[in-house]
């Protein structure tokens, strides 16, 4: 028994193609994931019984009850008893996957707290499409509706602003908004990417299906990448699943690290952060 702490990545869909539509009305998705360096720290400490404390700039917008998805992972696993406690960073319900993160973290971080056995894929993925590939943690092409999993090429290390408005952005309406269901993937990906440029130009022919009804439905999430998109040394502004976070592309740190500045004094309401994307893979 030890001690652990996670950091719970946020997860950023780089781009998300809607492929068509189950039989149960969730529909088929081709995207490709990345997990920047920024997220919620899960702390899990070995105790007499399970619990949660939930803290950080977004904590007040959680409450620790059995519905959060740190506990509902964690009773997955019979015998976890442990004090966790999650700063929460992320915003809540906004395209980054934070749930999902935590709880992958949360299961990870019992493993290897109290040796406890992982529960399996169907379980996992009950707890929320996004959580397998929040699991695996580094760059994932990810199919289905989250359960296909594929390793892609090696990716070359670049910098993310992510940018958050504010404004819910509910999932379920965006999908309902959706016009078109039965859309191209994204074909073979390329060998591999030799750098940023490489990379950011392949990027520029993907899309994420999901931006245009997001940004009917809160046009903020619009204003919010014209806003990234003029930033100098900004490749590609995009949102992240189904919003409302928006996301911009870099090379390097100094301009990543600048357009965040920029962004915070112009939207003094938004939630900006700048973090490197790595391929520990
Ligand atoms: C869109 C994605 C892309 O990574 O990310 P987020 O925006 O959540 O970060 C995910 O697929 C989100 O999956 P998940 O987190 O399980 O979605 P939920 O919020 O539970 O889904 C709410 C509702 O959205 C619709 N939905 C969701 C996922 C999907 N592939 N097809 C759907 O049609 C369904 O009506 C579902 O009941
Ligand atoms: N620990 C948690 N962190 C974030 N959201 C949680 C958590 N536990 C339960 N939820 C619920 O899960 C839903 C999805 O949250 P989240 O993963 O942050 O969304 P998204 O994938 O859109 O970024 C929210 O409606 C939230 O109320």
């Amino acid at each position: 028994m030890r001690d652990v702490t996670l950091l719970a990545q946020a997860k950023v869909n780089l781009c998300l193609h809607v492929t068509g539509r189950r039989p149960d009305g969730y529909h088929m998705l081709d995207s490709l994931v990345v997990f920047p360096g920024i997220g919620d720290r899960l702390s899990i400490e070995p105790s007499s019984r399970l619990s949660l404390t939930i803290g950080g700039p977004f904590g007040l917008d959680l409450s620790a009850d059995a519905d959060n998805l740190v506990l509902r992972a964690a009773a997955l696993m019979p015998g976890a008893a442990a004090a966790i406690l999650l700063e929460k960073n992320l915003p809540v319900a906004s395209g980054i996957g934070g749930g999902s993160a935590d709880a992958a973290a949360a299961l990870l971080g019992l493993h290897r707290a109290l040796d406890l056995p992982l529960p399996d894929a169907g379980a996992v993925l009950a707890l929320g499409a996004d959580v397998p590939v929040c699991l695996a943690a580094q760059p994932t092409r990810m199919r289905g509706i989250g359960e296909v999993l594929e390793p892609v090429p090696a990716l070359p290390p670049f910098w993310m602003v992510l940018a958050n408005p504010g404004i819910a952005c509910p999932t379920p309406l965006v999908f309902r908004r959706l016009e078109k269901v039965h859309n191209p993937g994204l074909g073979t990906l390329p060998d591999s990417f030799p750098d940023t440029a490489a990379l950011f130009d392949w990027l520029a022919g993907t899309r994420n299906d999901l931006e245009a009804p997001a940004v009917a439905l809160v046009p903020q999430i619009g204003v919010a990448l014209k806003a990234l998109a003029g930033q100098a040394g900004c490749r590609l502004a995009r949102m992240s699943g189904s919003g409302a976070t928006v996301f911009g592309l870099f090379e390097t740190m100094a301009p990543a690290l600048a357009a965040a500045a920029a962004l915070r004094s112009a939207h003094p309401g938004w939630w900006v952060a700048a973090a490197p994307v790595k391929d520990e893979g």
